[in-house]
């Protein structure tokens, strides 16, 4: 399968600062990939620097092939970019604003009344064609930023943040049209809320403190992120020093009367230990949930292991 993206040993620094170091990733098919880390770990830097909009202090960046530094038109010419904040003109109408994107874009002039109402159709936003998009909702908005970052039929899509200051509601929308474009277009969409790119990827990139963590399938990582504590319920508890008797209870918090958090050393039996131990001394067990690791552990967790 051939590549789209390849990443290779990309860094930045700004100032005195690197902001992102040494990251290698490659994307090979379509569908969504995730770009996770917390504020400020460097997602926005790495986008900007794949888009052109910023250029790299060391490393290099590949779009189908072409080298971004080396031949910057081409390259550009096959992305599609939504920065965090869209750059959206509000003074002007949908219709306009998405004409003048086409211009700049190098849509032959011939073609560009139709692109614009393709993708106008894509986005759902035909209806609006006419409306300034200072009148429109932050939904709406947003798909005329997903407008201009496909109206050129890029084979990469790059969605800094899409979902970021949205209702709920209105994210969705934005998760249902992603979708949707995800059919034709390989999409990097970046995000700091996990759940967001586990209900949307297919893979993850992770990146903390300027650092690659993690990429691999969502899969992997769902199966990386081990079960930490059990939330568990009951009628009748005992004091935690009964419950720490369990063989492999590390730890037991209360969290109210009838419900704690008991931290375990090994996952392997421990749900039946403690069925088994509610039966024995009649604790009258209600619930009992695994939980996974917190996000900041898992970042902890990873950015100790790379
Ligand atoms: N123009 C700049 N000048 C100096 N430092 C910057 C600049 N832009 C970003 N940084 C720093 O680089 C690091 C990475 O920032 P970046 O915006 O890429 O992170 P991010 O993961 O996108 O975070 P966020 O989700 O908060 O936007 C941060 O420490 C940030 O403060």
């Amino acid at each position: 399968m051939s590549t789209v993206l390849k990443v290779e040993n990309l860094s930045h620094r700004y100032a005195s600062a690197w902001a992102i170091r040494d990251i290698n990733f490659e994307i090979t098919q379509s569908g969504v990939i995730g770009l996770l880390g917390s504020n400020g770990a460097g997602k926005s830097t790495t986008m900007n620097i794949i888009c052109g909009v910023l250029n790299q202090t060391e490393g290099k960046v590949f779009i189908n092939g072409i080298d971004k530094s080396g031949n910057p038109r081409l390259a550009k010419k096959q992305i599609g970019f939504l920065p965090q904040t869209p750059p959206l003109y509000t003074d002007f109408t949908v219709n306009e604003y998405l004409t003048y994107t086409a211009e700049l874009r190098f849509i032959e002039k011939n073609k560009i009344k139709k692109s614009v109402a393709d993708v106008m159709d894509r986005t759902g936003i035909s209806h609006f064609s006419s409306r300034l998009i200072k009148n429109l909702s932050g939904g709406y908005r947003q798909r005329v930023g997903i407008a201009q970052a496909i109206i050129h039929k890029p084979s990469i899509v790059i969605l800094d943040e899409p979902t970021n200051g949205l209702d709920p509601n209105q994210i969705i929308e934005a998760r249902k049209l992603i979708k949707e474009i995800a059919q034709d277009h390989t999409i990097l969409l970046s995000s700091h809320v996990l759940s967001e790119i586990n209900l949307l990827c297919r893979d993850i990139i992770m990146i903390e403190a300027g650092r690659m963590v993690f990429s691999d399938s969502m899969e992997s990582f769902n199966n990386y992120i081990q079960p930490a504590s059990l939330l568990v319920k009951m009628e009748n508890p005992p004091t935690a020093s009964e419950l720490l008797k369990i063989p492999g209870v590390t730890k037991v918090e209360f969290i109210s009367d009838k419900q704690c958090r008991i931290f375990f050393s090994n996952e392997t039996g421990i749900s039946e230990a403690i069925i088994a131990a509610s039966m024995q001394h009649n604790w009258k067990l209600q619930e009992i949930n695994l939980e996974k690791s917190v996000l900041d552990d898992v970042f902890k967790q990873l950015s100790q292991q790379s």
